[in-house]
């Protein structure tokens, strides 16, 4: 199995509130409140753990509540090689509603000083040629500027290591012309950086030497385009108890599909039902066997 390391800048305790329906404005009375240390690349880490691979995580974690981060990291034998800012890391709120609609309240996340971002390349860098890919994934926190992203993200492509990366807004449109190997966005995050013709966007990207461009669709599916691949996939029905997680749960799947050297078919199927899993729980990562292999089952896949 691979080594993987993931790259999460901006972590975040995920406090997931259930209710039966939100009224803004209004006093709201919940069922139950989860929590979960989270961010993009530690969720994608949980998955790509369950599928046999060892993790370094990486990234700014706040020094005053590490503790549920470092349990996880204990929990699941990731090596960490986070640097620890002061001050609290975000608390993300989900509203989950029992008709499976979910409202993010993603906070900006920790102050990052100038020593901190020196600290994370002094530590990062020496680790990279250790690891089979690289995944960087969220968006910045305070004091990450798109500039330094930018710088970094074009240090761990030279690097030559195949490079992941699933990011948003001002960070991701700095990313691209790096081109990655692989990318993840969802349609609203593509639409935003590259416009409303999502097919132009994607030929632009492949053509400009992504070679993987994995565009998630909500409910709708997931099409992959890459090197010969051309393909949708478009996932069974499930109930849905929170999207959180699928579009990580999807890329840490179709990586390591592709790090398996499987045909593009099987990967895509396959991450196609580890993201249909992902929103039929709160939390990452893949719990039930049978129930993926069922959903894998009715996947369909379409040519494009
Ligand atoms: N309601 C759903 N039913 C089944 N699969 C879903 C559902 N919502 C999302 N998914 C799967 O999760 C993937 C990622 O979800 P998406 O919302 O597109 O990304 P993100 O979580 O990054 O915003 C989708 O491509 C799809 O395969
Ligand atoms: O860094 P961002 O863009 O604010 O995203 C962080 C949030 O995204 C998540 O990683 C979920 O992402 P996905 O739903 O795209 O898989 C949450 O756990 C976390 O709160």
């Amino acid at each position: 199995m691979a080594r993987i390391l993931t790259l999460t800048l901006n972590p975040a305790l995920d406090l997931t509130v259930s209710l039966d329906k939100l009224i803004p404005g209004a006093v709201n009375r919940s069922l139950g409140l989860t929590r979960h240390a989270a961010g993009k690349g530690l969720n994608v880490a949980q998955v790509l753990a369950d599928l046999g691979h060892h993790l370094t995580v990486s990234g700014f974690l706040g020094s005053d509540n590490a503790q549920p981060f470092e349990n996880l990291m204990q929990a699941r034998g990731f090596a960490d090689a986070f640097i620890r800012v002061p001050g609290e890391t975000r608390s993300n709120i989900k509203l989950a509603e029992a008709d499976g609609r979910i409202t993010d309240l993603n906070g900006p996340g920790l102050q990052v000083e100038d020593e901190h971002l020196q600290s994370l390349l002094d530590n990062l860098i020496p680790l990279v040629a250790g690891h089979d890919a690289i995944v960087v994934a969220g968006s910045l926190p305070r004091g990450v500027s798109t500039a330094w992203f930018a710088a970094l993200v074009h240090r761990l492509k030279a690097s030559g290591v195949p490079l992941v990366l699933d990011s948003s807004g001002a960070a991701l449109q700095a990313a691209l012309p790096i081109a990655p190997w692989m990318i993840k966005p969802n349609e609203e995050e593509l639409s935003e950086v590259c416009g409303s013709d999502l097919s132009a966007a994607v030929r632009k990207l492949r053509g400009q030497g992504i070679e993987h461009v994995v565009l998630s669709r909500g409910s709708a599916g997931v099409d992959w385009h890459g090197p010969g691949i051309a393909l949708r996939a478009i996932p069974p029905r499930v109930e849905v108890v929170s999207t959180v997680g699928a579009g990580d749960s999807l890329l840490a799947a179709s990586l390591h599909g592709l790090l398996q050297g499987w045909p593009a078919e099987r990967t895509l199927r396959m991450a196609t039902a580890v993201a249909a899993q992902a929103v039929t729980q709160i939390g990452f990562g893949i719990h039930d066997r049978e129930q993926l292999a069922r959903l894998e089952a009715a996947v369909r896949l379409q040519p494009l």
